[in-house]
């Protein structure tokens, strides 16, 4: 793709930048039946030693508002790689990505970066919080840095630890907290900026299965409560059926 960005004019940038406010103001009035994604004939190839690395070999899919999505596949099968496409940190070789009716397939990363620090938020594996900060102070660090004003700060922190059930743990640092809990501080931390849309890399992976369940508890309740959509990656077929529709990937295809 970068040849084509790079023939972009500035006149085709700006109509882009334009097109990007409007559809992010838009992206506040979420209409349930509208897809907030689409993805379409999406492929991803990595050149390897000169040798091309077909990772995605055409992919269709959307979320819709509201959703708990799950892509389930074998090591390999190239889910990060299609998670990395839908959160705009990478783009595909060829294909289109339409978020919130924006070409994430055609933006620059500045552009992509944007709409992502305001839209999006993303869970890891590992948990991804600074050590030496306690809960409440992770949560906070990710509202300075996604722009949030400081007056709305303490309420916002303190509203997200409550809904992912560490009201009385806020002021615990991350070694004082179990692994559950301390991914429950990272999803906390994931929608302190509001995003429209979670993405989150097999998040129960280092869990136990009690534990696993309890992160997918927090999740239901965090898509009633905050309108997000979720998509996760997994290798855990228990937690399966809680989905609203699970992708089943094999070799960079659907099945
Ligand atoms: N930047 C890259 N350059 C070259 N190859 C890559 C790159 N990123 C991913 N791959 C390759 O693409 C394939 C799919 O990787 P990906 O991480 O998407 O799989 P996955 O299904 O998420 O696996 P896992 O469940 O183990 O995380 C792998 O063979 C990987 O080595």
């Amino acid at each position: 793709m970068g040849w084509r960005r790079n023939r972009k004019t500035a006149a085709e940038s700006e109509a882009i930048e334009v097109h990007t406010q409007a559809q992010e103001a838009a992206a506040t009035a979420v209409d349930p039946a509208k897809p907030l994604l689409v993805v379409e004939g999406v492929e991803r190839t990595f050149q390897t030693g000169g040798q091309p690395l077909h990772v995605l070999k055409g992919i269709h899919m959307e979320l819709l508002p509201r959703q708990l999505v799950m892509l389930r596949g074998r090591s390999g099968s190239g889910k990060t790689t299609l998670l990395n496409m839908i959160g705009g940190l990478d783009q595909p070789s060829k294909g289109t990505i339409f978020f919130h009716g924006m070409p994430f397939h055609d933006m620059s990363d500045d552009q992509r970066t944007k709409v992502r620090r305001k839209e999006i938020g993303f869970i890891f594996q590992a948990y991804a919080l600074m050590p030496l900060l306690s809960a409440y102070e992770n949560v906070e660090l990710s509202l300075r840095m996604a722009g949030v004003p400081g007056g709305e700060w303490k309420a916002r922190v303190e509203h997200c630890l409550e809904l992912v059930g560490l009201a009385k743990r806020m002021h615990h640092r991350p070694f004082e907290l179990s692994g559950g809990e301390q991914q429950r501080v990272a999803i906390a931390k994931s929608i302190a900026h509001r995003p429209s849309l979670l993405l989150a890399d097999e998040p129960t992976a280092e869990l136990d299965s009690q534990m696993a369940a309890q992160i997918m508890s927090v999740f239901q309740t965090i898509i009633r409560t905050e309108q997000v959509t979720i998509c996760m990656t997994t290798h855990d077929p228990t937690i399966l059926e809680v989905a609203d529709h699970v992708y089943e990937m094999v070799d960079g295809k659907f099945i």
